[in-house]
């Protein structure tokens, strides 16, 4: 318990190290690298703190070498989901009871760690298992992720803070209970940092979680318990499982200790998650929290007054960086055609510059797609295009799994604007552009409004002050992130809080005090110092 109003250590950003020739970084970080590639890990499942093996061994093999061999996890089945529930709520009543400081300590102490002496390994298993370069692996899996456990406790902080007026004679309270039942947090492949976050945050809150990542991040997610138990988070906590989704969905949602799920992925499955729940509405203690955070169609736009160069660079960062499988990535471009044969010449200029390859080597900016089902869907995205009279393959185009998953960074130029790489999510290195006549802004801001369901992310170019208030205006609900003169990726926690609307997810915005307001439950106490004594109320009395 608390015998103090506790300040909290001053929190900022981690700082972002540059990994140039010559760092001790990089050193440090290629040595882990070529350690990690001698070895062959054995990957359990974490349940109730404890290591749990199973008969049915699944390799991790690096994305960008599929002939190499990193190690094995362990597949569960359904009893391993059932034995993680009843971890988490065995574990509920102590982690509840649990000061806010310690739990706190917990995380900054875990957020200390990762950016400290795991800063290395974190970078290496997420490189190694997810086929990001080290710099993309810098500024997700040490910086995001510790920027979320650290802004995750100040903002639990401030809302604690946030307490009712008592008028004279009462005390009011409100305590931010966690939830009855245990939280799911499902996560994707693409952020290490988003997977530590949807358990940690719900967690921090004082709530239990059983956390299913993704089969293509295991590595990584595997490292991330064992820093928090490291840090001190108690046994059962947070209980990792690897299994299919629908194998961990069929023992969740139809249990009734069910409180909430903490969802980042693809929009289908979790439109297909939200039905369950639904269907299953009946069956639960209390009405489930609904978090999820899911696909993208983001784009760039530019006017007629922008620069070229300022452009052509957005796309190739906002579209190519880690194979475009950020959902900030930009897919779709509109460029006015006043200004595309110099935009069209700097992205060529600049993808044919462009190395691809494994990300032992520093110097390959593009690296592998994360597996063979994805890079089949790009190839085919590709193939298409090139058989299409509505769309041009101009950059890019070619495709090679021999090795690793490569998909060469691709442009395909759309002459009708719905063309269907214009409309649909494909998550590899693929933008279509669409060349628009400088004369119809705002016929095109229209038709960029309406071609996708999506609002994720949106950029927007242009010299103009009116223009950008304009654009600013008129795409409003097309992105929950939007950027003027700067490419849609790389959100920085606490600085532009991340997520978005329509068919892209709750928008409840990781990392803030948004998100964390959905895994409590608040309670109003209202306790009263000298209670009354007499039933009546002076209205009633005789005059
Ligand atoms: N909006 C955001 O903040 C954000 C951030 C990152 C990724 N994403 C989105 O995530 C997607 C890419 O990630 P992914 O490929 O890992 O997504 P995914 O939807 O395939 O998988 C996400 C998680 O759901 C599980 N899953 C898959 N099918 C399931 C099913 N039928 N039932 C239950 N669980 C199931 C997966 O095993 C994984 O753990 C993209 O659509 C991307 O836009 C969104
Ligand atoms: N925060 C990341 C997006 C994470 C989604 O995959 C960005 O803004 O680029």
């Amino acid at each position: 318990m608390s015998k103090g109003v506790f300040k909290l250590p001053n929190i900022t950003n981690e700082p972002i190290k540059s990994y140039a020739p010559g760092s001790p970084e990089r050193k440090e970080l290629k040595s882990q690298l070529n350690a990690l590639r001698a070895t062959v890990v054995d990957i359990p499942m974490i349940i109730g703190g404890k290591e749990v093996r199973t008969d049915k061994l699944m390799d991790i093999r690096p994305p960008h070498d599929h002939h190499h061999l990193l190690g094995h996890y362990h597949q569960g089945d359904a009893s391993h989901v059932q034995m993680a529930i009843d971890a988490a709520l065995k574990a509920k009543p102590e982690w509840e009871k649990m000061s806010w400081e310690s739990r706190a300590a917990i995380f900054l102490k875990a957020a200390d760690l990762l950016s400290g002496p795991y800063r290395q390994r974190m970078n290496a298993v997420t490189m190694l298992g997810q086929s990001k370069n080290a710099f993309q692996a810098e500024i997700d899996a040490v910086a995001e992720l510790a920027d979320f456990f650290r802004f995750n406790v100040k903002n639990m902080y401030e809302i604690y803070h946030m307490q009712p007026n008592s008028a004279p004679g009462i005390w009011n309270r409100t305590v931010w209970r966690p939830l009855e039942g245990f939280i799911f947090a499902l996560t994707p492949f693409n952020f290490t940092s988003i997977a530590g976050n949807l358990p940690g945050a719900p967690a921090l809150m004082g709530n239990v979680c059983v956390w299913k990542p993704s089969k293509t991040a295991v590595y990584s997610a595997h490292l991330i318990m064992e820093i928090l138990k490291e840090a001190g988070l108690p046994d059962g906590v947070i209980n990792l499982v690897y299994c299919s989704g629908p194998t961990a969905s069929e023992v969740i949602f139809s249990h009734r200790e069910f409180a909430g799920i903490h969802f980042t992925g693809s929009t289908q499955v979790f439109n297909d998650i939200w039905a369950t729940i639904v269907k299953n509405i009946d069956k639960y203690r209390s009405y489930p929290r609904i978090v999820g955070e899911t696909g993208g169609k983001d784009y760039i736009f530019a006017d007629p007054t922008a620069c070229p160069r300022e452009v052509a660079t957005a796309i190739v960062r906002g579209a190519f960086e880690y194979q475009g499988q950020k959902c900030s990535a930009a897919s779709r471009a509109y460029i006015p055609s006043n200004i595309w044969p110099e935009v069209e010449s700097y992205v060529q200029k600049d993808l044919a510059a462009i190395k691809v390859g494994g990300v032992e080597d520093f110097t390959n900016f593009v690296n592998a797609v994360i597996d063979e089902a994805s890079f089949v869907k790009l190839a085919n995205a590709i193939d298409e295009a090139n058989k299409s009279s509505d769309a041009e393959v101009i950059a890019g185009g070619h495709y090679d799994m021999s090795a690793g998953y490569f998909i060469q960074p691709t442009v395909i130029q759309a002459f009708k604007p719905d063309y269907i790489t214009m409309r649909e999510e494909l998550f590899g290195p693929i933008l279509t552009t669409y060349v628009y006549d400088p004369e119809k802004v705002d016929e095109t801001l229209d038709i960029l409004d309406k071609t996708s369901t999506y609002a994720l992310t949106g950029a927007i170019f242009s010299k103009d002050r009116t223009n950008i208030e304009r654009m600013t205006e008129r795409l409003t609900h097309t992105a929950g992130n939007f950027y003027i003169n700067d490419k849609p990726t790389g959100a920085v926690v606490d600085q532009q809080p991340f997520g978005g609307g329509r068919a892209s997810g709750t928008n409840d915005k990781a990392g803030t005090i948004f998100n964390l307001l959905r895994w409590v439950s608040p309670q109003a106490i209202k306790e009263t110092f000298v209670p009354a004594t007499n039933y009546m109320y002076p209205n009633f009395l005789e005059e």
